[in-house]
């Protein structure tokens, strides 16, 4: 029997992580949010805590311009309006042509036609993550023509009422067609660039009763796209922060009151320890 001439891409490790984490607080990128109004506070205070320069900037007369400096784009539809879309398409077409990468985060695409055909013309544009809950991913997936068209019962708004494990599938094939990498949440997050399937265990069951953690984890994400190609980039996002929710909600005995500002100290003190203690890696064969 002969050897294999290509080894497989290496299983993520908790030390690749931590280099990941390392390399971004060493880096300190400069984030380019266009972010919805609810997610405007929580996604910088996120970024600053994991290491990363925020700046929430959306106006189409600087966007192209802003993109240029910026180490990274998010893209999130979550307030959409007619200016703010056009302002979204102009920005990620300039990242592309500077080079720089960015992230859609599609909320609550399929609930409404504008959210359906805004979250398809960016994702034409070639996002180099989509970061969503299992009913964006599974709607978008269909809109895309990757899956079949998700049900009604999917989503609440920008809420998902499926979980993460009924949209692997719409993933991965999302991931295949769009040419993206996927970074699914919800009890377990998934990060898919179609060849591989990374399953992150972690984080709280109080994180979905704080709104905007999931905008904020997109925003740490796209933080992560500055430092790591867009797979490595996805599961070390997912894994940092799974850790920080799991360390925030144990300190959140009361509720989620407090959650957005446990997590971000959480974040702050983040390490390789905490990482291996509250966060697991499983890698599914396709
Ligand atoms: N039931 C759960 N248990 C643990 N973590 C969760 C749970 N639901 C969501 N999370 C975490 O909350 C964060 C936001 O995910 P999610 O709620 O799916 O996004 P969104 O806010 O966009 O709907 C992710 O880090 C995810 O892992
Ligand atoms: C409530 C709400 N409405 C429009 S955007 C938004 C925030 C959604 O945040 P997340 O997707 O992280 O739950
Ligand atoms: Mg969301």
């Amino acid at each position: 029997m002969t050897a294999p001439t290509t080894a497989l891409p290496p299983s993520p490790t908790i030390a690749a992580v931590a280099a990941a984490l390392a390399a971004l607080r060493a880096r300190r990128p400069l984030v380019h949010n266009i972010t919805n109004y609810v997610a405007m506070t929580i996604s910088a205070n996120v970024l600053l805590s994991l290491g990363a320069s925020p700046a929430m900037v959306h106006a189409g007369e600087e966007v192209e311009e802003f993109a240029g400096i910026a180490d990274a784009l998010v893209i999130n539809i979550g307030t959409l309006s007619g200016p703010w879309i056009d302002a979204m398409l102009r920005a990620a077409a300039a990242a592309n042509r500077h080079g720089k990468p960015w992230l859609l985060d599609p909320v609550a695409a399929g609930a409404t036609r504008l959210r359906s055909e805004t979250a398809l013309a960016l994702l034409h544009l070639k996002p180099a993550i989509v970061r969503g809950n299992a009913g964006e991913i599974m709607a978008l997936a269909g809109l895309a023509g990757a899956a079949s068209a998700a049900s009604a019962e999917a989503s609440r708004g920008v809420d998902s009422l499926a979980g993460s494990d009924a949209a692997a599938a719409a993933a991965v094939a999302l991931a295949r067609q769009a040419g993206t990498v996927v970074a699914l949440t919800g009890e377990t997050d998934y990060a898919t660039d179609g060849t591989r399937l990374i399953a992150i265990t972690g984080g709280h069951p109080l994180m979905p009763l704080s709104t905007a953690l999931g905008c904020a984890l997109s925003a740490a994400t796209g933080a992560f796209l500055a430092v790591a190609p867009p797979l490595e980039a996805a599961v070390a996002a997912l894994a940092v922060y799974s850790a920080a929710g799991a360390v925030a909600g144990a300190r959140c005995p009361g509720g989620a009151g407090h959650l957005p500002a446990e997590l971000c100290d959480a974040l702050l003190a983040m390490d390789e320890a905490t990482l291996a203690a509250h966060a697991g890696f499983t890698e599914i064969d396709l």
